[in-house]
């Protein structure tokens, strides 16, 4: 079991090799509900009887899986390599489609719950995807744990909620622990923002 109780990856991206089952085969369209969910939540202006059915609803479900709390080591949520996004909805969905042991692409599309305003996906949403695929793609490939130790965002246009995106990230050197990557997300031809970052090995006792 790594250090850190997050798996590290000896396979490519779309070739993950440490099985998490944990939810079984429903997981993930468990958590395309969830994504969903909190889309048409952040896009609702719900009358007072729908939010207090809501809150009800909530309050149950928390009560519920209340008596399935697992430590962080069992936890399900954002380990499931199998799915896209890894089964987790704090950072939108990244979807690979490509990947070899240096480089991966996919897509994103960042729903309303991103918006930050006026159309556009809020500032820190994107560096928070860049990290999820960089931070991922820097531990494929049997390379060993690594942690973020910068990461540099430059947002070049306004990065659109609800459509589309390409998504491309590949390493652009390897020296010792540290990992240099970069990456961009594109609207068809428009860089809406790129971002380079270092990700560091972890040693021995690192958490
Ligand atoms: C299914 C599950 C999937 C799981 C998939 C998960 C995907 C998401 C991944 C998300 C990843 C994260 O967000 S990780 C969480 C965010 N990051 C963190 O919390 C990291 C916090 N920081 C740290 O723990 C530490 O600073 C480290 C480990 C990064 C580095 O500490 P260290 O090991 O002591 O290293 P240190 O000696 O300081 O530095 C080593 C070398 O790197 C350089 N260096 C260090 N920091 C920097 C820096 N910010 N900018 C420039 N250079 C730096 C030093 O100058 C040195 O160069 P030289 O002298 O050798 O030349």
């Amino acid at each position: 079991m790594p250090r850190t109780g997050l798996p590290s990856g000896s396979g490519t991206w779309l070739d993950p090799d440490i099985p998490v089952t944990g939810g079984g085969p429903g997981y993930g369209a468990v958590v395309e509900s969830l994504r969903d969910l909190l889309d048409g939540f952040a896009a609702a202006s719900p009358d007072e009887e729908t939010v207090r059915a809501l809150a009800d609803a909530f309050a149950a479900w928390s009560k519920r899986l209340e008596r399935h709390r697992v430590g962080e080591r069992q936890q399900v949520f954002g380990r499931r390599r199998d799915l896209h996004g890894r089964g987790q909805v704090m950072a939108p969905k990244f979807a690979a489609e490509e990947s070899d042991e240096r480089s991966v692409k996919g897509t994103v599309t960042f729903g309303r719950y991103f918006l930050g305003g006026n159309g556009a996906v809020h500032g820190g949403a994107i560096p928070l995807l860049f990290d999820e695929v960089m931070g991922r793609l820097s531990n494929t490939a049997g390379r060993s744990q690594s942690r973020t130790a910068f990461l540099h965002t430059d947002f070049r246009s306004v990065t659109p909620v609800g459509v589309p995106l390409s998504v491309r990230a590949w390493f652009e050197s390897e020296e010792g622990r540290k990992r240099f990557i970069r990456a961009e997300i594109r609207d068809g031809d428009t860089l809406c923002a790129e971002s380079h970052g270092l990700f560091l090995a972890l040693l021995p006792g690192q958490p």
